[in-house]
Formats: structure tokens, sequence, C-alpha cells
């Protein structure tokens, strides 16, 4: 990925932050990250997802943090690089969205 990654400054947060947060990402406590669940109808639906996830993540060098049990898919995003939350982690949340909204 091009640029080095910087973590979001108070203003940048103050900015990035509710757009996320309005479509259920919450903030990690104890850690610069953030956090979301995602319920799917069964297995296929949330394997499908990850999988769309996981061509993008890899497309950016950008990786989620995560755990699936049957339809359930919980999501960490943090930045290792600049060790917190980045603007890559608030893109990645985006498509994150558009893929959940596309299977549901
Ligand atoms: C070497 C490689 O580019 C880095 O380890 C990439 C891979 N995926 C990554 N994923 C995340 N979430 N944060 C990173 O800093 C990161 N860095």
């Amino acid at each position: 990925m091009a640029g080095k990654a910087h973590r979001l400054s108070t203003e940048e947060r103050e900015q990035l932050l509710p757009n996320v947060r309005a479509v259920g990402w919450n903030e990690v406590e104890g850690r610069d990250a953030i956090f979301k669940e995602f319920h799917f109808k069964d297995f296929n639906r949330a394997f499908g997802f990850m999988t769309r996830v996981a061509l993008q993540a890899e497309k950016l060098d950008h990786h989620p943090e995560w755990f699936n049990v049957y339809n359930k898919v919980h999501i960490t995003l943090s930045t290792h690089e600049c060790g917190g939350l980045s603007e890559r982690d608030i893109n990645l949340a985006s498509f994150i969205e558009q893929v959940a909204a596309s299977l549901s």
C-alpha cells in the first residue's frame, strides 16, 4: 500500500468515526481499534462474506482480525504498522459494509 499509515489525529477521529459508529462499529476498550459483529443467515453467507473481504484485504495489504463461528463473524480493525487506528481501517470498514449490505 502506498505511503505510511499514521494514527488518526483527534480532528480526523471527530470527522471519520461518527460514520462508522453510525453503522455499528464500536471502539475497543483498552486498544486503539474498532469492532463489529456480523450475523448472516447461515455459514455459506458468512463464509462468502469473509471470502470477499479477504480478497479485498489482500489487494489493499490491510487485513482484518476476525473470528467466525457458523453464521457469526466478529471483526476487529487496527493498523499494526502505526499501532492503532488509521484511515486504512476506516476504508476497510466501509468496504466491509458494502459487502455485508449486498449479502443481506
Ligand atoms: C508486511 C505487510 O505489508 C504488513 O504486515 C501489512 C499486512 N496487513 C496489515 N494489516 C493490518 N491490519 N495492519 C497492518 O499494519 C498490516 N500490514
